[in-house]
């Protein structure tokens, strides 16, 4: 008989998504382009031509998706602000029409008894900011954490959860070191220069917060943890590297005040010699730190692989999701653990947890049978609980994603819904992935 589960009485269970890749209607009532509508509009960028232009239709059936999280019994929602339907040029005017919209989405989710968590920037920069050199202009940590001003302002009376930033890695090096993502850079002496204006950027916000927030705010960062694929000295040296490119470029300077040695290594001439003040203001004290979990990394050493010199070793026996992910649970608890252990105990949230494989048409009675998807969930959900165990203080957990919804340059045909969209009607069905959060919700995480 395995001991029950257990989870905190006041666990937040919920999901998460992003304004880009869910509302559609980006340039309505009076948003300005943002460097995703750009992009979207950039032959070859994302996949079959897909664009966020209509994507879920949030934007205009945002009531019935709250009533469908109630359906669920969802008690939390991680959701993004979009910057250039509040500031359309990223700085100056208000747009009070893009206010507006958010004010109506968070009564709404509160009036069904739903937590709001809201993430201030999930990638879609005002491209009028990305004109004036975007993140990699340092004035840019002055224009986000007036943004973040204005948002704290109209919504800290009913938002108890904030989140400065969506995964700063990812916003580095998919779009100025691979150029994969938006704004599409691909240069070396960029990527640091840009990821460093995020970390600037991050710490202002929290600096304007701890002025007039009332509530609590953090960082949300994406974690892989990394495992050597042999003992041998290169392979260990790689898996350090690949571990202080991912992960502690953004933990240490957050919790530490400095950058990991190794990205020196990496970078080389292009790391620059950063000024001292900057990780006062990077490290400002948070009240939680937001963790996005999917998969873990087995690493060797490459020396071809620029800039890293690792390459992924694949696990033969694994189970892989349609976006090359391996479900591997226990990297979940090790991260949670591994947290812990190297900057303290301190509210934990894992923000995004969630796998993308092809769901086979809607069967009989409107079904969405995803057994691959429902494994996956149980199987990270037991790892959260083991974490737990150990002693991490997990306080909650948003599935990634609530809907199916724009994959970034991957475009729609990846999907990680536990909620079917059909895109050329709109229709929403809840797969069974989905019945099965709801009962995970109802019981607490008991019935897994
Ligand atoms: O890819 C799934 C989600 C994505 O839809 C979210 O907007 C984003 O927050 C997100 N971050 C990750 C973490 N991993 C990652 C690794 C390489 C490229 C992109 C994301 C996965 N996801």
């Amino acid at each position: 008989m395995t001991r029950p589960i257990r989870f905190p009485s006041n666990f937040l269970w919920g999901t998460a998504t992003s304004a880009y890749q869910i509302e559609g209607s980006p340039l309505a009532d009076g948003a300005g382009h943002s460097i995703w509508t750009r992009f979207a509009a950039t032959p070859g960028r994302i996949a079959n031509g897909d664009t966020g232009d209509v994507a879920c239709d949030h934007y205009r059936r945002w009531r019935d998706d709250v009533a469908l999280m109630r359906q669920l019994g969802m008690k939390a929602y991680r959701f993004s602000i979009a910057w250039s339907r509040i500031l359309p040029q990223g700085t100056g005017a208000v747009n009070e029409a893009g206010l507006a919209f958010y004010d109506r989405l968070i009564d709404e989710l509160l009036a069904n008894g739903i937590e709001p968590m809201v993430t201030l920037y999930h990638w879609d920069l005002p491209a009028a900011l990305d004109d004036r050199g975007g993140w990699l202009n340092p004035d840019i940590a002055d224009w986000f954490a007036a943004y973040a001003r204005i948002v704290f302002d109209r919504y800290d009376d009913r938002v108890r959860h904030w989140v400065t930033l969506n995964e700063p890695w990812v916003v580095t090096d998919g779009g100025y070191l691979h150029g994969t993502l938006a704004p599409g850079h691909r240069n070396a002496y960029e990527a640091p220069i840009a990821s460093h204006n995020l970390l600037r950027a991050h710490g202002a916000a929290v600096q304007v917060y701890r002025e007039i927030g009332r509530h609590q705010i953090g960082l949300v960062v994406n974690i892989e943890p990394k495992y050597p694929a042999s003992d041998a000295p290169e392979d260990v040296a790689a898996t350090r590297r690949a571990d202080a490119y991912m992960n502690r470029q953004y933990l240490d300077p957050v919790f530490l005040g400095s950058y990991p040695a190794e990205l020196k290594e990496i970078f080389g001439p292009a790391w620059p010699d950063w000024p001292a003040r900057d990780f006062d203001l990077i490290s400002q004290k948070l009240d939680f730190i937001g963790i996005n979990y999917y998969t873990r990394n087995v690493c060797r050493h490459d020396g071809a692989n620029w800039p890293l010199q690792v390459a992924p070793v694949r696990q033969p026996q694994a189970t892989y999701t349609e976006t090359g992910w391996e479900v591997f649970p226990q990297g979940l608890t090790d991260t949670l653990v591994g947290f812990k252990r190297r900057y303290g105990d301190m509210p934990v949230y894992v923000m995004e947890n969630g796998s993308a494989f092809y769901d086979p048409p809607q069967a009989a009675h409107g079904r969405v049978h995803d057994p691959l998807r429902m494994d996956c969930l149980r199987g990270n959900i037991a790892a959260l609980a083991a974490a737990i165990e150990q002693g991490v203080d997990l306080r909650g957990y948003m599935v990634w994603s609530l809907l199916d919804n724009l994959e970034w340059s991957l475009g729609f045909a990846k999907r990680f819904g536990i909620v079917h969209v059909d895109f050329a009607t709109q229709r929403r069905t809840p797969k069974d992935s989905a019945l099965l959060y709801a009962r995970i919700v109802a019981s607490n995480g008991a019935c897994l």
